[in-house]
Order: C-alpha cells, then sequence, then structure tokens
C-alpha cells in the first residue's frame, strides 16, 4: 500500500489586488492544480520546482497543516487534517526555516520533551537518542543553548529530532538550505543511511540538485501547480531534450570545423588550445557517441576525449519552461 496517496489535489487562496486607484478586488490563486502521485514505503522522492510552483502548499496538505480545496490526499493511512495527530506519531518533519527545538535550553534538553510529547518511554527514546547523537555527531555540542548553534548544527539536531519516534516517512522541506559543504553531506549520509537501514521514506523539496543526485530514485518535478515530471532522475534529460557534449583533443591542430565532417545533428561548438580541443555537441536520442567519435576520427587523429552530461540544475529549468508551452 502506497504511504503517499494523492489524487486530483487542487489548493486556491484568495487574494485581494488593486483594482484602479481606490479599488480592490478578490483574486483566486491556484497554487495546486489538481495533482496526482503515489509513494511507495522505503522510497526517497524529490519534489522540486522553482519559487511560487506549489511545493510548499503540497507538503502542508500532506502534513495537516493545510485544507485542500479539493481532491484527496492520504499518508500513512490517514487524512492529514482531521487526523492530524494521529499522523504525528508517524511522520517525522523538518522545515529547513522553522525550529522544533526549544531555543533558550541545552540541545539536549529536547530530546525527553520530545520523546515524552511522543509517548515515548525513557527506556525507549534514550537509546534511540543516542544511536541518533551519535550518527549525526552531536556529542561536542549537547549542552549547547540551541540559540548559541551553528546553523549546520543546529539542523542536525532538527533530523534527529524529526526522526527520535523513528517515523515511517520523513519530510524535509530544503534540509541542506544555508549550510556548508561538510554538513551538507553530513546530512545526506545520515539520511541515506536512515532509509537503506530502517526502510525510512523520505519526501524533499530543495533547490540543490546534488541533495536529489545523492539521495533520491525518484523526482516530482512541480511548476505552476502541475506535475511536469515524474520518474528517474537520469529520465530527466530525455524528456528536456538536452544535449550532451563530447571534447576531443587532436593530435595535431584542426583550425575549420568543417574538415571534420561532422554526422547530420553534431553542432560543432568551439575550437580551443590553436586548434587541439574541439567541442561538439549532439542529441543522445538521435545520435550514439560513437557515431560522432567515428566521423571525428576519420577526419583526424583523436588523442584524448571527454563526454560530458547536461548540468541537472540547466535541465529542471529547461523542464520548468516546458510544462508551461
Ligand atoms: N497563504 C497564501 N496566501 C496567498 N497565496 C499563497 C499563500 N501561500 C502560497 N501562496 C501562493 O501560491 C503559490 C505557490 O506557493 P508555494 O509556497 O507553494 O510555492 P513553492 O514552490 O514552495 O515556492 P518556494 O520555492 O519559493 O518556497 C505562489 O504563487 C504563492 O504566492
Amino acid at each position: 500500500m502506497p504511504i503517499i496517496e494523492v489524487e486530483n489535489l487542487s489548493r486556491e487562496f484568495q487574494v485581494m489586488e488593486s483594482a484602479g486607484r481606490f479599488r480592490r478586488r478578490r483574486k483566486a490563486v491556484h497554487a495546486v492544480r489538481g495533482i496526482d502521485f503515489t509513494v511507495e514505503p522505503g522510497e526517497a522522492v524529490g519534489y522540486i520546482g522553482a519559487n511560487g510552483a506549489g511545493k510548499s502548499t503540497t507538503i502542508k496538505m500532506l502534513t495537516g497543516v493545510l485544507v485542500p480545496s479539493s481532491g484527496r490526499v492520504t499518508v500513512c493511512g490517514f487524512n492529514p487534517v482531521p487526523q492530524r495527530k494521529a499522523l504525528a506519531r508517524k511522520i517525522g518533519v523538518v522545515f529547513g526555516q522553522r525550529s522544533q527545538l526549544w531555543w533558550d535550553l541545552p540541545l539536549q534538553d529536547s530530546y525527553p520533551i520530545l520523546g515524552a510529547m511522543h509517548r515515548m518511554s525513557e527506556a525507549d527514546w534514550r537509546p534511540r537518542f543516542r544511536e541518533l547523537a551519535d550518527q549525526m555527531d552531536l556529542g561536542e555540542f549537547l549542552s549547547t543553548p540551541v540559540r548559541q548553534l551553528s546553523l549546520g548544527q543546529r539542523m542536525r539536531g532538527e533530523v534527529a529530532a524529526a526522526l527520535l519516534h523513528r517515523p515511517e516517512l520523513v519530510i524535509l522541506d530544503e534540509p541542506t538550505i544555508g549550510l556548508d559543504m561538510i554538513s551538507k553531506e553530513k546530512l545526506r549520509q545520515f539520511l541515506d543511511a536512515e532509509r537503506r537501514e530502517n526502510g525510512t521514506t523520505l519526501l524533499l523539496t530543495t533547490h540543490d540538485m546534488s541533495d536529489i543526485q545523492r539521495l533520491c530514485q525518484r523526482v516530482l518535478v512541480v511548476d505552476d501547480g502541475v506535475i511536469a515530471y515524474d520518474g528517474p532522475l537520469t529520465g530527466l534529460a530525455e524528456v528536456a531534450g538536452a544535449v550532451r557534449t563530447m571534447v576531443v583533443d587532436l593530435a595535431t591542430p584542426v583550425h575549420s570545423a568543417a574538415l571534420l565532417s561532422l554526422p547530420d545533428g553534431a553542432v560543432h561548438q568551439s575550437i580551443e588550445a590553436d586548434g587541439i580541443r574541439h567541442s561538439v555537441s549532439f542529441d543522445p536520442r538521435r545520435l550514439s557517441a560513437a557515431t560522432v567519435l567515428a566521423a571525428i576520427s576519420s577526419a583526424a587523429e583523436v588523442a584524448d576525449l571527454s563526454l560530458h552530461e547536461p548540468d541537472i540544475e540547466h535541465l529542471v529549468r529547461q523542464l520548468y519552461g516546458s510544462a508551461r508551452r
């Protein structure tokens, strides 16, 4: 049974906009427009999209913070808004911008409170806390008040707090925003291990494509309130019609692109290093790298070669645009 089921889910907001100098009128903003998706237990899914695409609105409906305007949503078997308390025992939520820790208390004092809130006995929460503190390296700042922690330290504390009650599903909204590379990597490693070892389902929104590459086998791209893509990360390139680039270093210089007799569909991009280095782009759906290389090799001796996949951020931007066309 899916852990998240979303069916024809919509949410609109009524906002006031100005209509002339003294008049204001009501306008509906359609933040989410009839989306459908399911997530199976143990999956790690990236929920990505441009600013204002509808990610936070969806997450708020999944966690019971916002009532949908229409459609159906079931998370861990619950209807999130009316069954919010029961749902809170099954899910963990991390919002990069919001804290669930007590700011004036030393970090370690938040966990007994959270344990009590989840109705866990000391024999239950304490070993779990030790395990999380160990995995997230919380040791050296456990006695520091939360307000004095660095962002990276606090986020590690937040993730430990969200996972204390061993939730089946963890929803993370921008978990790595503002973190340095080392803290990001630590967090990603931890989340990946949590999913592999305990089967915890992950759903995360992020603007950092490395989070997705590192953690998620599947991405949902939301654009203007609709799902523009649902599939593996590798499939994004195909859908976006992205090009691949081959860079060749020749044994002897060639100063004209025409001399390389490139096949139809391959586009010569640049000549560098006095005619030695040439870049050629092509659509991998229409032309194989082997065909491009064979054509170049028949015209000149190739000393070295590298292939460059399209940048994932570039692909996602292309996809946002294509959903609107
Ligand atoms: N409470 C609200 N009242 C009115 N409009 C809202 C409200 N919340 C969201 N919106 C609008 O709904 C749309 C979707 O917003 P949402 O916050 O879901 O986007 P997002 O994808 O999370 O963006 P970001 O990446 O910037 O966080 C936007 O046009 C936003 O202005």
